[in-house]
């Protein structure tokens, strides 16, 4: 799959494509089940499928207290989309400038002008273009004067429930990973690559691999039983999601101890897996008492992975 990051990006070899707008955070059953259509879209016009997404997500942009936690960074998103067995993923760097444009130059200037697209799909709630005048309604006029077909999105739906990003946050806040894994068609997981923190846990006796949570939010917080998986090796542990409140710790991090394990896995990326929750993360009175509580958290963890 090609990325392509930035309008300024997209060139001449680009023109021609079958085309979907979206966020496709998680890249959930019901994001595929648009992207398998859009593929074998593809496949009838014998042209490439594409992906627009929009870094950052607008509501970042323009909400950023109010934004929701993350399910895909858009290395995930890469990874997901290119795995499904789309072509092109068209990354749109999301401004004020960008969405203070209008309607009509979105779809002329860049969908027909630059992307010649050929098929759209996009959601029936899509809006776009300055204050969000642009709607599905514009897009079915346009597609009219410059030769295009748009459809929307149909709901896709499992076990009689819409399958959607925000009820998949929900199921991953209340920890039922058994459904947020059901609406996502995998195991939820945070990848990333380990860094230094303070080396307060190896003196502990518990040494953490930590991960660093872009975009400072998570949809999970707290003490897991976790999968914890690089390169060819897959290994059961436990994890904590926090700022860590007894070391006054200030940022969010992911720290991961794995059973039975010495080596360094700095500037490794690895994949965690969540699998059931232990507890909320406390605020320990010292180190000593968050240490006799981790003993405990193992113990349970290691009952909870079956070991
Ligand atoms: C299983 C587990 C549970 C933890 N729970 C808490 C907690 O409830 N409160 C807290 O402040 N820190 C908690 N921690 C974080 C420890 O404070 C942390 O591992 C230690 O500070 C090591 O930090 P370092 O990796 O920067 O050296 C937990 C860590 C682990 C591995
Ligand atoms: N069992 C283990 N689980 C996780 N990391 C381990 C383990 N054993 C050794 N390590 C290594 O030690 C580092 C963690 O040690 P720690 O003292 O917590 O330092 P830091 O504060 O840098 O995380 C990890 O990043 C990893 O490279």
């Amino acid at each position: 799959m090609e990325l392509v990051r930035g309008i300024h990006n997209i060139e001449h070899r680009h023109h021609g494509c079958v085309l979907t707008i979206g966020k496709f955070d998680g890249v959930h059953q019901g994001h595929k089940a648009v992207l398998n259509n859009l593929i074998e879209q593809a496949k009838r016009l014998n042209l490439p499928s594409a992906v627009m997404v929009f870094e950052p997500q607008p509501e970042e942009v323009f909400a950023p207290d109010k934004a929701p936690a993350r399910l895909s960074s858009l290395r995930d998103k890469y990874e997901q989309l290119r795995d499904i067995g789309i072509d092109r993923l068209i990354c749109v760097r999301f401004d004020t400038k960008f969405a203070s444009q209008t309607p009509e130059q979105f779809v002329e200037a860049l969908l027909v002008n630059q992307l010649g697209v050929k098929f759209l799909v996009v959601g029936d709630d899509f809006r776009f273009g300055c204050k969000r005048l642009g709607d599905f309604e514009f897009l079915r006029q346009s597609s009219a004067t410059f030769g295009f077909e748009v459809v929307s999105t149909q709901s896709y739906r499992l076990k009689n429930c819409r399958i959607s990003s925000t009820e998949i946050r929900d199921a991953l806040s209340t920890s039922r990973f058994k459904d947020a894994n059901e609406m996502l068609g995998r195991a939820y997981a945070i990848k990333g690559r380990v860094v230094h923190g303070e080396k307060n846990g190896r003196t502990i006796g518990f040494p953490t691999a930590n991960v660093i949570i872009k975009h400072k939010k998570a949809p999970v917080h707290g003490v897991f039983a976790v999968v914890v998986q690089w390169q060819n090796e897959r290994r059961l542990g436990i994890a904590n999601l926090g700022k860590r409140p007894t070391l006054h710790g200030k940022r969010m991090q992911l720290e991961v101890h794995i059973f039975d394990f010495k080596d360094d896995l700095y500037g490794k990326r690895i994949c965690i897996e969540f699998v059931a929750k232990i507890r909320d993360e406390q605020k320990f009175k010292n180190i000593d008492e968050l240490k006799e509580q981790i003993k405990l958290d193992v113990k349970q963890a290691k009952r909870l992975l079956k070991i």
